[in-house]
């Protein structure tokens, strides 16, 4: 038996319409609260829209006790949008300009952000950032590596977090700077690029950005189960409905969400670090963003079960298996 207190998963895709009644009851059973992602279209960017949005969530997440932590799409905000904004989000997250899904309308001049993250530092709002550069696709995170460096030496106050990091250099920069924080994925702690394309092609694991070489996932495994104070979980679940995936041009995302809890507590329980995983999933997102969730505690047993084939029209992360661990019990 393991007992969670209010897991947090701090990186998450709930979209809108038909697709966030499928999706958003499976995060909201298994977590107390979770950071969700801006990038609908059109994005949401003004307070208007992500009130909408939340009202939304909510009203799909009944009747769990979950709390919506929400983002803005990062733009060149004035001051009054930013302070009006400020109680009703966790930060801003910041899109280079198509990178990933649903990112058309981001940042095209990297050098022009610097007078909005000051004010985003003044203020104390979080920077997200989505890090990929548009370099040939295995180094793309590694290229913007710089601009994380800069900024957390230009903006020593604003706490900047490093989505969803797939290489062992993104690790390495968050002990070189104390403003800088990170989430790292279930599937890149699992997969390789080996899973998406060394074999028969699996547009299901397909995801910006790309999994990477077995050294970089061996990093960033070792610095989840030991917990690297400024590492928190964060899902980064994805859906994309499967004609989206099982298509020429397959959309990126990769839709964890129902199998999230159970496969951390098999990886860390293989990895004789289950005592870890209440800081990973819970603990350092608190300390680092200074959240007090909704009181909730997720048991878990060593009970097998199988992973449906399909949510709706939506393919989950290991399909069809059958996983050692299940939530047994939300209270
Ligand atoms: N990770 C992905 O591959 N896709 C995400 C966008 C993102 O987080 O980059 C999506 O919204 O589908
Ligand atoms: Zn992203
Ligand atoms: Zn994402």
């Amino acid at each position: 038996m393991l007992t969670l207190e209010a897991p947090l998963d701090m990186h998450l895709h709930l979209r809108e319409g038909a697709m966030l009644q499928v999706v958003a009851p499976l995060s909201a059973q298994a977590f107390a609260g979770a950071v969700i992602m801006p990038n609908l279209v059109p994005p949401v960017d003004s307070l208007e829209r992500l009130t909408t949005y939340r009202e939304a969530i909510e009203a799909a997440v009944v009747p769990h006790r979950f709390r919506p932590l929400m983002t803005l799409f990062f733009r060149a905000y004035d001051r009054a949008t930013l302070e009006a904004a400020r109680p009703a989000i966790i930060g801003v997250k910041l899109y280079p300009d198509g990178v990933t899904t649903n990112s058309s309308g981001g940042v095209s001049d990297l050098a022009r952000v610097e007078a909005t993250l000051a004010l985003l530092e003044e203020l104390g709002i979080p920077l997200l950032v989505h890090g990929e550069s548009h370099g040939f696709v295995l180094d793309r995170e590694t290229e913007f590596l710089p601009f994380y460096a800069h900024w957390a030496q230009r903006f020593p106050r604003l706490t900047i977090v490093m989505e969803h990091i797939t290489t062992a250099g993104a690790l390495a920069l968050l002990d070189e700077y104390p403003n800088l924080a990170a989430t790292v994925t279930l599937h890149h702690l699992l997969i390789t690029l080996d899973d998406v394309a060394g074999g028969l092609l699996a547009p299901h694991l397909f995801c910006k950005p790309i999994a990477k070489r077995p050294e970089d996932r061996a990093a960033l495994l070792a610095a989840a189960l030991r917990t690297h104070p400024r590492l928190m979980f964060g899902s980064d679940s994805a859906p994309h409905p499967i004609h989206r995936k099982e298509a020429a041009g397959c959309a990126a995302g990769v839709f964890t969400a129902p199998v999230i809890l159970p496969m951390l507590a098999d990886l860390f329980e293989r990895h004789e670090a289950l005592d870890q995983l209440q800081a990973f999933v819970s603990d350092n997102a608190r300390r680092i963003y200074g959240l007090e969730p909704p009181t909730k505690q997720v048991r878990l047993a060593r009970e097998a079960w199988q992973v449906p084939e399909r949510y709706g029209d939506v393919v989950p992360f290991a399909a069809g298996e059958t996983l050692n661990w299940q939530i047994v019990e939300v209270r």
